[in-house]
């Protein structure tokens, strides 16, 4: 990559400039707590630089996906409130993100401030596949930092979408690659440069279908992937079992199909889940049960269970398999980890992950907070991504908008 890095634009000089910065902030929430911090952490080194420099920074991010439209679970406000918190520079959160209230504290930023603009995502601008329509919102964020203005990427976690706020401001002012996207792809491009085998992934989550597709690349890539989380739902309907109410992407069935057929002559196994934990219902204290992959509808709560996490068998047999690799990559809970009783499976897959001598990267959110929430620390691993779709993708091989648009 020849980008041009955040180093070299506070070399140009930047007090008293309106630089636009892409942070990350899609944190995990509870009500309006931040569950987890990591990623709001990881954004402030960039913060703190051009801050220190003088700069009047802008910083645009989203959180969660909302449909285009202003929504109060999706404001950045808990987010940036913790920012605040952690920041040595003043902080402020716009009511909008290229309105009235934007405009406004914009103009009226000092050098050395940071204000954030509201989720970029409330503006269905952002997300379109429309160029003309992401390039007149990316025309209005741009339009905030007046006549010497620059830009910033350090969102690593959505160097993968092709997004107003990620790809086409770029194209519109002199753009930088931030430090934290800088260290995400060193570490990353040295994984992809010389894997050490056998190389397990271990998938699970909840963005199903974003997680299907990246797996295409992946055969022939992994020796084993491991598949937990919402779309081990979607393998044991393609195999011909009935899932109950679990998250299944019926879409998706075919997809899976041809995997698992393209899977032995790529030299890729799938590892299935062979025992999973159903609940009566998606709550923390709801009764729950273990039963066989195969007979998800033969449990108590018959076609009404939902299958919320890996069993025990599986959970170990998991672990034996990274056990025995020299390189893994999990991106994605086994199960929703946030409610203690569906835990243990994404608790097992940490704890073997911090016991093989293999060298560990944990990608994505949830997955980030997940190790840190069931009581892990960072250097337990071998590498904590901010990226989850962002880091499969790399790892695929693909090429990702949000640093492509940086090359020059
Ligand atoms: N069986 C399941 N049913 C429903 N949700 C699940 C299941 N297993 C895991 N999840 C949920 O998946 C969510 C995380 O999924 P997600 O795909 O967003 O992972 P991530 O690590 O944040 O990756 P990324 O950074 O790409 O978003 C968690 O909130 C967890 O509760
Ligand atoms: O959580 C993530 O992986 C990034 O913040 C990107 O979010 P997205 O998958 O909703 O684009």
């Amino acid at each position: 990559m020849t980008s041009h890095t955040l180093n070299e634009l506070i070399a140009e000089g930047v007090r008293g400039r309106y630089i636009l910065v892409r942070s990350d902030l899609n944190v995990p929430l509870d009500g309006s707590t931040v569950t987890d911090d990591g990623r709001i952490r990881a954004s402030l080194p960039v913060l703190g630089k051009l801050t220190d420099a003088g700069a009047r920074v802008l910083v645009t991010a989203h959180l969660g996906r909302p449909k285009g439209a202003p929504e109060d679970k999706y404001s950045l406000k808990p987010a940036v409130a913790r920012l605040a918190e952690l920041a040595s520079f003043p902080v402020s959160l716009a009511d909008d993100t290229v309105g009235p209230s934007a405009k406004e504290k914009a103009a009226a930023l000092q050098d050395g401030q940071v204000l954030v603009l509201e989720n970029v995502r409330f503006d269905a601008r952002e997300t379109s596949k429309d160029e003309a329509e992401r390039g007149a919102f990316a025309d209005e964020l741009v339009g905030l930092t007046g006549e010497n203005g620059a830009f910033v990427n350090d969102a690593f976690g959505a160097v993968h979408r092709k997004h107003a706020s990620v790809y086409d401001v770029a194209t519109r002012l002199p753009s930088y690659l931030g430090d934290l996207v800088g260290t995400e792809v060193e570490v990353l491009r040295k994984l992809t440069a010389d894997t050490q085998r056998p190389y397990v992934v271990v998938l699970g989550g909840s963005k199903v279908s974003d997680k299907l597709a990246v797996i295409d690349n992946l055969l022939g890539k992994a020796d084993t992937i491991l598949v937990g989380g919402g779309m081990l739902f979607t393998f044991l309907a393609a195999e011909g079992h009935k899932v109950a109410g679990s998250l299944l992407e019926e879409d998706q069935i075919p997809v899976v199909q041809d995997y698992l057929k393209r899977a032995a002559d790529a030299g890729t196994d799938f590892v299935i889940p062979t025992d999973v934990v159903v609940a009566a219902k998606f709550a923390a204290d709801a009764d729950h049960e273990t039963v066989s992959a195969d007979a998800i509808e033969g449990s108590s709560f018959g076609a009404q269970g939902i299958g919320l996490d890996i069993g025990p068998e599986s959970a170990a047999a998991f672990a034996e398999q990274i056990k025995g690799a020299r390189t893994v990559f999990w991106n994605g809970p086994m199960g929703v980890f946030e409610f203690e009783a569906f835990s243990a499976g994404t608790r097992a897959i940490a704890q073997a992950l911090t016991e093989t001598d293999a060298f560990t990267v944990v990608g994505g959110g949830d997955s980030a907070a997940a190790v840190r929430t069931l009581g892990f620390a960072d250097d337990q691993f071998g590498h904590i991504s901010t990226g989850g779709g962002a880091s499969l993708e790399y790892l695929e091989g693909k090429e990702l908008p949000g640093l492509s648009v940086l090359d020059r």
